[in-house]
């Protein structure tokens, strides 16, 4: 796992951001996983910036979901699917048929979930999977003591997420699904590559959980551990609680440049 510290959320989202165009330079059809939240905000700024600069042909360019609320009207615009049509796929001038994702609304979630497993296959897999990190250490919507080999499938929300989650439905708790359609742990760690971002104190703790406690399902990102290419991003505030984060800084500081993220 290699750990980056920069100066704030916008010099993160640039990095990853560089890091995505330089993927999509080099296969321009690359399937980027997408998250959603606000801390992923700044990657998509800038990569939206980057494409009207020229400085990147997203044309073939294909992203899919990590997870979804579910029974949340079709069309709701609170659903990430919603979201992410609105916070990537339109900024980037995506088709519509270049976005996959789990249907929150179908009458079967176990077969809507066993279906995303297939589509993410058949389309050849994840390429870069950026995630984010709730406070409680989960990735995606995997709470606390999911299965490290699980795979895409229904979870209850904690009531800490559902409280941390209330201010995209007007600060009402009540408005915030009991039930969400996840990528599974197993099924994340099939990305090629993992990069999580995490900005701000919130996410010290949980930070501090994943990148130098044991590897253990109570802190579901610290699969992060046992991924050949994972890649933590984060700002000052996020890194005040790593142990080692002088190591961190001096090997960025000396990596070779040629390497990218
Ligand atoms: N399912 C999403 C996660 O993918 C995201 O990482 C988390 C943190 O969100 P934020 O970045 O807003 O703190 O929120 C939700 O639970």
């Amino acid at each position: 796992m290699e750990v980056v510290i920069v100066p704030d959320a916008k010099a993160g989202g640039e990095l990853i951001a560089e890091s995505i165009a330089a993927l999509w330079r080099r296969k321009p059809d690359a399937l980027l996983g997408v998250a959603t939240g606000s801390t992923p905000l700044p990657i998509y700024d800038a990569l939206t910036a980057k494409v009207a600069a020229g400085a990147v042909d997203v044309s073939r360019a294909r992203v899919c979901q990590l997870d979804e609320y579910v029974g949340l009207p079709v069309g709701h615009p609170e659903s990430y699917r919603a979201t992410v049509i609105r916070q990537v796929v339109e900024p980037l001038g995506l088709g519509a048929d270049s976005f996959i994702g789990p249907d929150g609304s179908a009458a079967d979630v176990q077969a809507a979930c066993e279906a995303y497993d297939r589509a993410l296959s058949s389309a050849g897999g994840v390429d870069l999977q950026i995630l984010g990190i709730g406070t409680d250490g989960h990735i995606g919507f995997n709470e606390p003591c999911s299965s490290l080999a699980s795979r895409t499938r229904i979870k209850t929300l904690t009531e800490q997420t559902r409280v941390d989650n209330a201010r995209f439905f007007d600060d009402d708790i009540e408005q915030v699904p009991h039930h969400v359609i996840t990528q599974g742990i197993g099924t994340i760690l099939e990305a090629r590559h993992l990069v999580l971002l995490a900005t701000g104190e919130g996410k010290a703790e949980a930070v501090a959980a994943t990148v130098e406690g044991p590897v253990a399902s109570v802190v579901p990102a610290s699969a992060l551990q046992l991924h050949p290419h994972a890649t933590v991003v984060v700002d000052e505030a996020a890194a005040s609680k790593l142990k080692l984060a002088h190591y961190f800084r001096h090997t960025y500081a000396n990596k070779p440049t040629w390497q990218g993220l």
